[in-house]
């Protein structure tokens, strides 16, 4: 019986790399965006919005969806894609990531975490066995192992503790996971910003064998170049057959830097969450449509734009619904950033197939001008 999830490599640039990962829900085109539809849903889109921005998955969370609505009714309902009607691929975090910087009175353990809900402080356990019987209930694609996720920067024996935590719950998630072969199986490197916890953490996620590795333990809060050491560190510890994902990444300016370093998969919750608050992101860098110097400009935001909402409403408009906190001005500036974040992955894409994404990264970044527009 084959693994019916498998990565293709097609072209590299330096260490940029061009690939796709073929599953049974649909093909995912890498580097890859993935939006964050964290409770079964990408927020303020209709499912068939998201993908008409060029999205081929898209991201769900197993600590909000175990809480609200339960993954066992998702179960009884046909799984998230039969919930939320979206039949492309999902990828699925493990919750530990979330228990940490959500729940309260959290509490590690050998054998996992236990939490209250920061909704109404009911008791939860989460073990590496529970987190991966929750992705499967929920039916998900690709789906991640319970792992610690430590802030930065830590002490040396806070990381090298998370780190060797975290291998063993690897062991542990891929014991329980017993090689479904319609769903892909994601270990996660963790080691804080040491290189030699780093590459402890690879090697020991490699010898277990996983479908892909994600680079755990940043975007949360390092400098830039912080998370730029690591990832050139770690990137070549890494399986070249595999896909490489960068969890809660980025800005664009941090995915071009990441695609520089070899990494295929993003997702984050910045562009759905800025839209939310009135940021726009265009070709010309970020705009921010609450500033009062909108408020009379009768320009759409791009009329170059291949999106036809960058083009068919003014600034003065768009100003207009973020002032007011009008509904329409949440799901117009979502399905624009989401766009925006489409179309830099997709131009990577072209441009490492071309061998000029080096010459790519610099012209998009030089259409970015400091500050708002
Ligand atoms: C920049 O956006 C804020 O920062 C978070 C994104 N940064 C992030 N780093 C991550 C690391 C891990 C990890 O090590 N392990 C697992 N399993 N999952 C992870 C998920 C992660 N996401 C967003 O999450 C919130 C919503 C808290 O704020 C956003």
């Amino acid at each position: 019986m084959t693994k019916q999830i498998t990565f293709t490599l097609s072209a590299t640039d330096g260490m940029a790399r061009r690939g796709r990962i073929d599953t049974p829900r649909g093909d995912i085109q890498t580097p890859a965006f993935m939006p964050v539809g964290t409770l079964g849903t990408v927020k303020a889109m209709y499912p068939e919005e998201v993908r008409e921005t060029g999205a081929d998955i898209l991201l769900g969370n197993t600590y909000h969806l175990m809480l609200r609505p339960g993954a066992e009714r998702v179960a009884k309902l046909g799984g998230l894609h039969v919930f939320m009607d979206w039949p492309r691929p999902i990828l699925t975090d493990s919750g530990g990531f979330q228990v940490m910087s959500l729940s309260k009175l959290r509490k590690i353990t050998e054998k996992g975490v236990t939490f209250r809900s920061h909704l109404d402080g009911s008791p939860y356990e989460l073990s590496p066995e529970r987190s991966i019987e929750i992705q499967t209930l929920l039916d998900s694609d690709i789906i991640m192992q319970l792992d610690e996720c430590i802030p930065l920067p830590s002490e040396q024996k806070e990381m090298e503790r998370a780190m060797e935590l975290s291998l063993r719950w690897a062991d542990r998630s891929k014991t329980a996971f017993n090689n479904q072969l319609n769903r892909a199986l994601f270990g996660i490197v963790q080691g804080g910003d040491d290189a030699q916890l780093r590459a402890r953490s690879a090697a020991g996620l490699r010898s277990i064998g996983f479908d892909g590795y994600a680079v755990g333990g940043l975007a949360v809060g390092e400098p830039q170049e912080v998370m730029f050491r690591v990832l050139s560190e770690i990137t070549p510890e890494l399986p070249t057959d595999r896909p490489r994902y960068l969890m809660g990444v980025g800005k664009p300016d941090d995915i071009l830097g990441a695609i520089e370093r070899g990494i295929d998969m993003f997702d984050c919750v910045h562009p759905t969450r800025a839209g939310r608050h009135g940021h726009a992101y265009t070709r010309f860098g970020v705009i921010n449509l609450k500033n009062a110097r909108h408020k009379d400009d009768p320009r759409p935001l791009d009329e170059a734009s291949p999106n036809p909402n960058c083009r068919r409403f003014s600034r003065a408009y768009l100003h207009h619904l973020v002032k007011t906190e009008e509904i329409l001005g949440a799901m117009i500036l979502s399905q624009i950033n989401l766009s925006y974040y489409q179309e830099l992955v997709a131009g990577a894409r072209a441009a490492i197939e071309g061998a000029r994404f080096e010459d790519f990264s610099a012209s998009t970044r030089a259409g970015w001008t400091a500050g708002d527009l």
